[in-house]
């Protein structure tokens, strides 16, 4: 579904991403966590090409999207959701307008948009908010109108850039419940990015953990909700064998 072959990334001298090669397969909800700067952001953003690589392959959906035109490319960024920490919504549009961009940006057929709006609302528990503007909504609202954007063109995956990271425990458990249905019941691919192990346990049955740049390992595990707050590489992974959710991926 999603493979990184070999693929590098500096800002001027700095080497963000190094040589990294990973396999994400389809229906897999697949973790990335590390410490500040370990480069997961990088790493995501590399997997939609919002970040180019300087070398290295990635393929998407069986398409390697570094070898696709730029029209090609807006194409296959089509089946390739992404929700960001900020949720990152247009402040003076209303929360149906929002969730209508991408349709808009698609030439989704004009007479279908309200309905299909309607509906991705209506998955994340919305369909009452419609003519709200972000200001009025709370953070998890507000997640969940830019999950239900996402969602509008029918991704296969959904790229998460530290989805819950400015919610509450409350709220992000409602969030990785949102996400981990997306998973179960429309079959998309996820991706999260996360520093906080908690989420990546909750709902991750794969996990990544980035340092300086590189895989420090991956690893498979049992997802479960649990509640442990450390920040270094080494002890994402200690804990992980600890807690025996360990099989070597
Ligand atoms: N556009 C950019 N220009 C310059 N440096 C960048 C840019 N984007 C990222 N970096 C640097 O690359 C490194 C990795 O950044 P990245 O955001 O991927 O890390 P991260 O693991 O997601 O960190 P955080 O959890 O703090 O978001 C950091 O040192 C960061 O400063």
């Amino acid at each position: 579904m999603i493979k990184l072959h070999n693929v590098g990334k500096s800002f001027s001298r700095f080497q963000a991403i190094k040589s990294v090669s990973l396999t994400i397969d389809k229906g897999e909800i697949y973790g990335i966590i590390g410490a500040s700067g370990a480069g997961k952001s990088t790493l995501l953003r590399l997997m939609n090409l919002l970040e180019l690589p300087d070398e290295g392959e990635v393929e998407v959906n069986g398409q390697k999207l570094t070898n696709l035109s730029s029209k090609e490319l807006r194409q296959a960024r089509k089946s390739i959701g992404m929700i960001f920490q900020h949720f990152n919504l247009v402040a003076n549009k209303t929360v149906y307008e929002n969730v209508a961009v991408p349709l808009k940006l698609a030439n989704f057929p004009r007479n279908e948009r309200k309905s299909r709006v309607v509906e991705c609302l209506r998955f994340v528990g919305l369909e009452n908010l419609i003519d709200k503007y972000p200001a009025q909504l709370s953070g998890g609202q507000k997640q969940r109108v830019a999950i239900a954007r996402a969602l509008a063109n029918s991704p296969q995956v959904l790229l998460c850039d530290e989805p819950t990271s400015s919610l509450d425990p409350n709220t992000t458990a409602e969030i990785l419940e949102v996400l981990e249905n997306i998973n179960k019941s429309l079959g998309v691919t996820v991706v999260i990015v996360s520093h906080e192990m908690e989420v990546i346990k909750s709902i991750c049955n794969r996990v990544t953990v980035m340092a300086a740049g590189e895989i420090y390992e991956t690893v498979s595990i049992e997802p479960k909700r649990t509640q442990v707050i450390n920040n270094s590489p080494s002890y994402f992974v200690e804990q992980l064998i600890k807690d025996g959710e360990i099989n070597n991926a």
